[in-house]
This record gives C-alpha cells, sequence and structure tokens, in this order.
C-alpha cells in the first residue's frame, strides 16, 4: 500500500476499506475481524488487532514507565493531573521498539493513513475505580491552548483504542451521544473518526469506571498532517 506524505488538510479522513463488507481484513498476513460498523459516526470494532502475546509484550514494556495521566490544560495547553481521567499512562515514540513498528505498520495500512501522521502509541492501565469521563479527543478552537498543540500535525482527526486486557467488569468505551458501548476486550479495537472537529461529529466518549479487575489499552491518535 502507497500513501502520499503531502502536507495538505485534503477532503480524505482515515478508516479501514470496508467495501465489499469484509468480516476479515488482511494487513501484512495479520487477519483483523471486522466485528460491527456504524456510518454516522465513522466507528469499527476489531478483532484481533494485537495479539494476546503482544498485547502482553506491549504490557510489560510500557508498566515501568506509567505515571499518572494528565488532561490538556485548556488555557495554557501544558498538561494536568484531573480528576477526570483516573488512569496511569505513559507514551512510547514513533518506531520506539520493533514491536511498535509492527504493530504500528499495521495500523497505518488497517486505517490508510500515514504512521507519520499518528502520535506515538500511548498505553494506559485503569484499576477498579478508574475512568476517564466523557470528552473529545480533537482540540477545541476555543481553547488557549490549542495553537500549541496543533503546531505540530495540525488537529486530531481519528482515535484507535486497542484494549490490551480486558478487566474483570465495567471499563467499557462508552459513546453517549449515540448510545454505543463497547467492550474492552484483549485483542480487540475501536476506531471513530472526527473529520469535523465539532460535537457534531457525535464522537462524544468515555472510560467507564472499571468495577473489577485491571484495563489496559493502547490509543493511537491520528492527525490531519505529518506529526512525526
Ligand atoms: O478508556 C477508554 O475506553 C477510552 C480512552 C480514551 O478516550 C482515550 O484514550 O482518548
Ligand atoms: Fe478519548
Amino acid at each position: 500500500m502507497t500513501h502520499t506524505f503531502d502536507d495538505t488538510n485534503g477532503a480524505a479522513s482515515p478508516g479501514p476499506d470496508l467495501s465489499g463488507a469484509p468480516t476479515q481484513i488482511s494487513i501484512d498476513g495479520h487477519v483483523v475481524s471486522v466485528l460491527a460498523t456504524l456510518a454516522e459516526p465513522a466507528l469499527t470494532v476489531f478483532g484481533n488487532l494485537f495479539t494476546r502475546e503482544e498485547c502482553e509484550a506491549l504490557i510489560a514494556s510500557a508498566q515501568p514507565r506509567l505515571a499518572r495521566s494528565r488532561t490538556v490544560d485548556r488555557s495554557g495547553g501544558t498538561a494536568v493531573s484531573h480528576e477526570s481521567r483516573t488512569s496511569d499512562g505513559m507514551f512510547f515514540t514513533l518506531g520506539e521498539t520493533p514491536l511498535i513498528d509492527k504493530l504500528e505498520r499495521r495500523i497505518a495500512g488497517l486505517l490508510r493513513w500515514p504512521l507519520e501522521r499518528g502520535e506515538g502509541l500511548q498505553v494506559l492501565r485503569y484499576g477498579p475505580g478508574a475512568e476517564y469521563q466523557p470528552h473529545y479527543d480533537f482540540f477545541d478552537a476555543q481553547d488557549a491552548g490549542t495553537a500549541t498543540h496543533t503546531a505540530a500535525g495540525g488537529q486530531r482527526i481519528g482515535t484507535l483504542i486497542i484494549y490490551l486486557q480486558s478487566p474483570i467488569s465495567g471499563g467499557a468505551t462508552t459513546f453517549p451521544q449515540i448510545g454505543l458501548d463497547v467492550a474492552p476486550i484483549q485483542g480487540n479495537a475501536v476506531f471513530f473518526a472526527y473529520p469535523q472537529a465539532t460535537p457534531a461529529s457525535l464522537t462524544l466518549h468515555a472510560g467507564a469506571p472499571v468495577t473489577a479487575g485491571e484495563k489496559w489499552i493502547a490509543t493511537k491518535w491520528l492527525r490531519v498532517r505529518r506529526y512525526a
């Protein structure tokens, strides 16, 4: 698959090729299931995006680097701790290890979006009671910090959340505007796009509180332009 690395904000938006309603999509020999799709917002639930071994290896390499997650401070653009987000997390750099590189190439192929237009993979752990309250992933044009956050790469345009470990209960990714709950099952993933960075994108979402066990996810945020 070839990608163009132009620096323009074209009409194109990331997403899987769903033409022909495939039940499976093969990326470099790895077979991903298509479990559910939605048109508005453009949303897909995948099965087996990462294998169990890949999930476990990611968790093991992220674990020593976890710190309390922060949210973007709306006024200054700095990252701050906030009670709305009670996970622990860390970022890998793009292509940091051969495994990360392989997974990023798989994601780029699946979502047809150059990996240079993605942020580094973020890994989050939610223990019992931890959650991520409803939010949009794009930066709000009204916020003073947005210029800083979009200086490299422009706006966020899509989010891929991969479940690395299933909690025992709770921890769904919920979409309150559309009444959808995605179960956090290891190896599965949910992707959604928001070509317009407004609430009309219907992409408000949350990580519901984990009620038992630990939920681990990896998040890949896609940008309009080259980010790295
Ligand atoms: O934990 C979840 O299911 C949601 C995570 C999320 O919203 C994010 O990483 O942006
Ligand atoms: Fe989010």
